[in-house]
């Protein structure tokens, strides 16, 4: 028997989309409304035909849903969830996708005090946005970490994990802190590193005006890739993670200040047993066959 049989979706982007095209594959008998605040993502979204209804406005959305998913950054959580508390039915079970849980929780508890709210996280993305990005098997192999309070019914966990199942993720439950300090380390801070090293390479301007542009093949590429993720959606991680991302970062500096004095003194052991140590944390996840690096990764190919 299907989890849901009516989901809504709020936030039509690259995660929205994806869910609605996953569903329409995996689920094809369920219905699927889906309602975006902007009227061309709307009607992108329309045009794109991965959805049954396209609602104007987010109360209409969720008139007769039983699953019900906020899909937008985590910093219009509240504003979300606030525009559909008069027309939630009382037996449907909120969700969300959010990067960052805890402050998530809060702002979806108090916009929506009587609702049933079982949070998550799918740990899978890329680096583009919008409507255009979504792709079906964004999920497959994936986790998906379900954050659920003590109070959260387990009748409506165990849908939403039957729900995410479904859908080819690999379902996990956490502790919202423990998530937020989790993905600081394996999301958050990756992220802003990247963001940092490509701005400090756009700072230097006589060297990338040609050089970076010329010889990007290389490490620097990677990166890139990473620096065009949204700036909106990152913008509010980092503000919604605050204490997680300065405590991960406050390690993260000691370690490079210890690196800079091995390279200093020439300590080229130490320098030689990270690079080791590192080299077999990659080589493990490529054996789990978590690689990402494939080619095609991260463009649809549904
Ligand atoms: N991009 C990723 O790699 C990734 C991975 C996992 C989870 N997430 C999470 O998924 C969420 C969405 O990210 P995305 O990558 O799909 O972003 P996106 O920019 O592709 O889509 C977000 C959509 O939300 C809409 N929106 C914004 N405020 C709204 C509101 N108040 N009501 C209705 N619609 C609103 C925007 O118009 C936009 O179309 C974020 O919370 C993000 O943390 C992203
Ligand atoms: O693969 C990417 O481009 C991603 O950044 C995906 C990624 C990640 O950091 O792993 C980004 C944000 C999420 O909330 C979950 C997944």
């Amino acid at each position: 028997m299907l989890p849901f049989a009516r989901v809504t979706i709020i936030g039509l982007g690259l995660i929205g989309s994806s869910i609605a095209r996953a569903v329409r594959q995996h689920m094809p008998t369920v219905r699927v409304t889906g309602h975006d605040a902007d009227p061309d993502v709307r009607a992108r979204a329309e045009a794109l035909g991965f959805l049954d209804d396209v609602a104007d406005t987010a109360g209409a959305s969720v008139i007769d849903a039983d699953l019900v998913i906020l899909c937008v950054p985590v910093g219009a959580m509240g504003a979300a969830a606030a525009a559909i508390a008069a027309d939630l039915p009382h037996d449907a079970i909120v969700s969300d996708v959010g990067g960052s849980k805890a402050s998530v929780i809060e702002a979806l508890r108090t916009a929506l005090p009587q609702a049933t709210i079982v949070p998550g996280h799918p740990v899978a993305g890329t680096e583009h946005s919008g409507p255009e990005a979504g792709f079906a098997s964004l999920f497959h192999g994936r986790w998906c970490i379900l954050t659920p309070t003590d109070d959260a019914p387990e009748a409506a966990v165990v849908r939403l994990r039957a729900f995410w199942e479904a859908l080819g993720a690999n379902v996990e439950i956490m502790d919202p802190r423990h998530h937020d300090l989790v993905l600081a380390i394996t999301s958050h801070v990756p992220h802003l590193i990247a963001y940092t090293i490509v701005g400090t390479a756009s700072d230097l301007e006589e060297v990338t005006r040609s050089e970076v542009i010329k010889y990007s093949a290389g490490g620097f590429r990677d990166f890139t890739r990473i620096a065009a993720s949204d700036p909106t959606m990152w913008r509010d991680v980092f503000l919604n993670n605050r204490e997680a991302v300065l405590e991960i970062l406050q390690r993260f500096s000691e370690d490079l200040t210890a690196l800079q004095r091995a390279i200093r003194w020439g300590d080229g052991d130490t320098l030689f047993d990270l690079f080791s140590r590192t080299r077999a944390i990659r080589r493990g996840i490529i054996e789990q066959g978590q690689d990402d690096s494939r080619p095609d990764f991260g463009r649809a190919h549904e």
